[in-house]
């Protein structure tokens, strides 16, 4: 591409968004040689005092970005995957799917504990009806007592709480922690044998409009084909749950390896009621996805059968 105008990148303030859009905005840089600008621009999910699963809506953090680009404002966005909708809006493009960092969930508490460290009637913060269920159909059946406490705000906030010593631990994803710089207060990175992640945790989608074809292909250079093909599954299956996300959903998808090769592809998904006291969770596995098509058969797939293990219901409290 010659030299023309500034790339315009739609971000957020936050913190996060920031330096999620500062990363990408350098790659495309390196890519097209040209200027990329960052334009700040407030969502509803940045203003509201309200807990995001009282807001209800999908998508709190993302609409005024899209406005924005609907409008012809910004040229590109960056997102977290895991705060879009599964819906993708006409005339919008995610365009790459960067190699996706850790996907994990960790925990950041008081005294360097890890979570099964934790003593009885521990208080760990968190807003996510996802983490609070696995959480506490963890402590469940290991007998251990905890409290899960609904917090949010921003990671700096969640984090404060424990500074403070108001709550003994907090959860937080660890791709956040790691690109604010924050990730040295880990105390423990949750397995995902304990608690899946959020469908498409740890991944950033780069969004443009569908006309604009020539940044539309030059963005497509970010893309990572694994991570397309991983976070597609996850995104299939939270989307044949009809769940939103907000709703206890996790999901998770890796390969199996034999030595270097990639021999199959799993796909773990999680739905339960946010005391934990009920928990549906399987797997499947499948050949590597070698289209959209496969990846988004192998989210279905495994969603049927957890609808027919009774996942609908548990959903129900969170309804959308
Ligand atoms: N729900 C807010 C949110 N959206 C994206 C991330 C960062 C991790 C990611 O990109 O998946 C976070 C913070 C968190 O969950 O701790």
């Amino acid at each position: 591409m010659t030299a023309e105008r500034a790339l315009r990148l739609g971000t957020r303030r936050s913190k996060l968004a920031m330096s999620q859009s500062g990363h990408v905005a350098e790659a495309v840089r390196q890519l097209t040689g040209r200027e990329v600008e960052l334009v700040e621009i407030t969502t509803y999910g940045d203003t509201s005092r309200e807990h995001l699963a009282q807001i209800g809506g999908t998508g709190v953090f993302v609409t005024a970005l899209r406005d924005a680009l609907e409008r012809g404002e910004v040229d590109f966005a960056v997102h977290s995957l895991k705060d879009l909708p599964t819906a993708q809006p006409e005339g919008l493009v995610l365009a790459a799917l960067p190699v996706r960092e850790d996907p994990r969930d960790v925990l950041i508490a008081r005294d360097g504990l890890k979570f099964t460290e934790l003593p009885a009637g521990a208080r760990v913060g968190t807003g996510s009806p996802r983490r609070m269920a696995q959480l506490n159909a963890y402590a469940r059946s290991h007998g251990m007592r905890i409290e899960t406490v609904p917090i949010r705000g921003n990671i700096d906030t969640r984090v404060g709480y424990v500074e403070k010593g108001e709550l003994d631990a907090v959860v937080l994803a660890a791709a956040g922690l790691n690109r604010i710089g924050r990730s040295a207060e880990v105390t423990d990175f949750l397995s995902t044998d304990i608690v899946l992640p959020a469908p498409g945790q740890g991944a950033l989608a780069v969004e443009c409009t569908a006309t604009n074809g020539e940044l539309a292909a030059a963005l497509g250079e970010l893309d990572d084909p694994f991570t397309r093909a991983a976070v597609t599954a996850e995104r299939s299956l939270l989307a044949a749950l009809e769940a939103g996300c907000s709703a206890p959903v996790g999901a998770l998808a890796d390969l199996l390896a034999d030595g270097q090769i990639a021999k199959e592809m799993r796909l773990r998904g999680v739905v339960g009621t946010t005391d934990g006291s009920e928990l549906v969770q399987l797997t499947t596995t499948g050949p590597v996805p070698s289209s959209q098509d496969e990846a988004l058969a192998l989210g279905r797939e495994l969603a049927a059968e957890m609808l027919a293990k009774g996942a609908a219901g548990l959903m129900g409290e969170r309804a959308l």
